[in-house]
C-alpha cells in the first residue's frame, strides 16, 4: 500500500451533530528567555516570507549569516525582563483569553470548543486543528488576535491554515475572521480599559496610542493595515471624548533599516516631552495581550525615552489582556461570525437525542 497522500481521520461517525471550533491565533513567542530558544523562535518567525518581503535568498543569506547571529542574544535578555512564574506574558494572557471565552460561551449555554494557537512555535496551528477535529469540530472559526488586519500578521495565519488543508481529507467548514479594528465592541473595550484606569490613576496630559509598525512600503502595495490603525485610533478617541490635541498615534518596534510607518513611537515620544506634556500615558490597541512589545519596549524602554526627554510621569495603560469588556467583545465577534452555523444549547443535544430514540424505536416497531 503506498503511504498514504493525507492525514489519517478521526473515524466517521454516522449523524453525529456538527460542533463548532474557535480558534484563537497569536503570533507565538520563545519557550524560554534563553538565547537558544529566542533564536529557534526568531529563525521560523523571520523565515516567513509574509514577514519579511525582500527577495528570499539575499534575505536568508543575511537572517542566517548576521540577524540569528547577533539578535537573539539581546532580545532573550528582553523577554528576562517581561517574563513571569507561569511563561512568556503573550503566551500566558492567549490561554487564559480562550479559557475566559470559553467560559463566557458556556455561560450562555452554546456548545462551542475553544483552543488558542501560536503561528510560530508553540501551540502549532495544525496540531491544534487536528485537536479540534478530534474532538468533532465539523467547522471551525478561525479568529487571529489581531484586530487590524495586515498582509505581515493575518494573512500569515491563513497561510498556516490552508497548508493545513492540504494533509486533510475530510475538511472541516472553514470561517476566517479577517479583521474587527471598528467592531463596535472592540472600541468599547479599548474604552473601558483606558476609563478604568483614569479612574484609579487619574488623568494624564495626552494618551498615545501606539499601534506596531510595519514597512511603509506595504501600506503602498495596497495593505490596508495603516488606514486600519487609524480608524481605530478615531473610534477609539471619540468614545474617549479627547480633542486631536490630546490623543496622538504612533508606530512602533521598527525592524531593519527601511522606512516602517511614521510617525515613530520613539520621536513621538521624544517630541510630545519637548512639546511640554508632561504627565504621558500610553495604551496599545492593537495588542489585545501584553507582550514583550508593550511590556519591554513601551514600559521600560519608552518610559525611560520620555522621561530624559524632559517629560515627569508615564504610565502604560495595561494591553485588554483578561478584561471582561474584552471577552465579551471577543463573544459578540464568535457570535457574528459563526452566524447560520446553528449553534447547540444544551437543551438541543438532549432533544436530538430523544428524537433520535423516538424514530429509532419507530423503526424497530416497523420491523416487528
Ligand atoms: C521583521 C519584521 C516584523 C514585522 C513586519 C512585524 C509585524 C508585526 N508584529 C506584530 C506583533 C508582534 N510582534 C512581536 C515581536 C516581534 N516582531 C518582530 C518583527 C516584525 N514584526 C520581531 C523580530 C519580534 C520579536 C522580538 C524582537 O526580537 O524584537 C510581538 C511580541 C512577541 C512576544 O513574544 O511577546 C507581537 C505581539 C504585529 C501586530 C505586526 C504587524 C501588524
Ligand atoms: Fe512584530
Ligand atoms: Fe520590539
Amino acid at each position: 500500500m503506498p503511504t498514504p497522500r493525507y492525514a489519517p481521520e478521526p473515524p466517521y461517525r454516522h449523524g453525529s451533530a456538527p460542533r463548532i471550533g474557535v480558534l484563537l491565533v497569536n503570533l507565538g513567542t520563545p519557550d524560554a528567555p534563553r538565547t537558544a530558544e529566542v533564536r529557534r523562535y526568531l529563525a521560523e518567525f523571520l523565515s516567513d516570507p509574509r514577514v519579511v518581503e525582500i527577495p528570499r535568498a539575499i534575505w536568508l543569506a543575511i537572517l542566517h549569516g548576521i540577524i540569528l547571529r547577533v539578535r537573539p542574544a539581546k532580545s532573550a535578555a528582553k523577554y528576562a525582563s517581561v517574563w513571569t512564574a507561569e511563561g512568556s506574558p503573550l503566551a500566558v494572557w492567549t490561554r487564559r483569553q480562550a479559557t475566559m471565552l470559553q467560559g463566557y460561551l458556556g455561560e450562555r449555554g452554546l456548545q462551542v470548543t475553544v483552543a488558542h494557537a501560536m503561528r510560530y512555535g508553540q501551540p502549532a496551528v495544525a496540531a491544534t486543528l487536528d485537536q479540534l477535529k478530534q474532538a468533532g469540530c465539523d467547522r471551525i472559526l478561525v479568529l487571529p488576535m489581531y484586530p487590524q488586519y495586515s498582509g505581515t500578521t493575518t494573512a500569515s495565519v491563513w497561510d498556516a491554515v490552508a497548508a493545513w488543508s492540504l494533509k486533510q481529507r475530510n475538511l472541516p467548514e472553514l470561517r476566517f475572521v479577517k479583521q474587527h479594528h471598528d467592531e463596535p465592541s472592540y472600541i468599547d473595550a479599548l474604552a473601558r480599559r483606558v476609563e478604568d484606569f483614569w479612574a484609579r490613576e487619574g488623568r494624564g496630559d495626552h494618551l498615545l496610542l501606539s499601534f506596531h509598525g510595519v514597512p511603509e512600503r506595504t501600506l503602498h502595495l495596497g495593505d490596508p493595515y495603516h488606514c486600519q490603525c487609524l480608524k481605530t485610533g478615531r473610534l477609539l478617541r471619540e468614545r474617549l471624548g479627547l480633542s486631536e490635541q490630546n490623543l496622538s498615534v504612533s508606530f512602533q518596534s521598527r525592524f531593519g533599516k527601511a522606512k516602517w510607518l511614521e510617525p515613530y513611537t520613539e520621536a513621538t515620544l521624544k517630541g510630545l516631552a519637548k512639546r511640554g506634556v508632561k504627565h504621558l500615558q500610553v495604551f496599545c490597541p492593537g495588542f489585545p495581550a501584553d507582550c514583550l512589545e508593550t511590556l519591554e519596549e513601551i514600559a521600560i524602554e519608552g518610559r525611560e525615552l520620555f522621561l530624559h526627554a524632559g517629560g515627569q510621569r508615564f504610565e502604560h495603560i495595561p494591553c485588554l489582556n483578561d478584561h471582561p469588556a474584552w471577552i465579551q467583545s471577543l463573544v459578540a465577534i464568535v457570535q457574528r461570525h459563526t452566524g447560520g452555523w446553528p449553534v447547540m444549547r444544551d437543551e438541543q443535544p438532549r432533544a436530538a437525542e430523544l428524537e433520535s430514540q423516538r424514530l429509532r424505536a419507530l423503526a424497530l416497531g416497523a420491523k416487528t
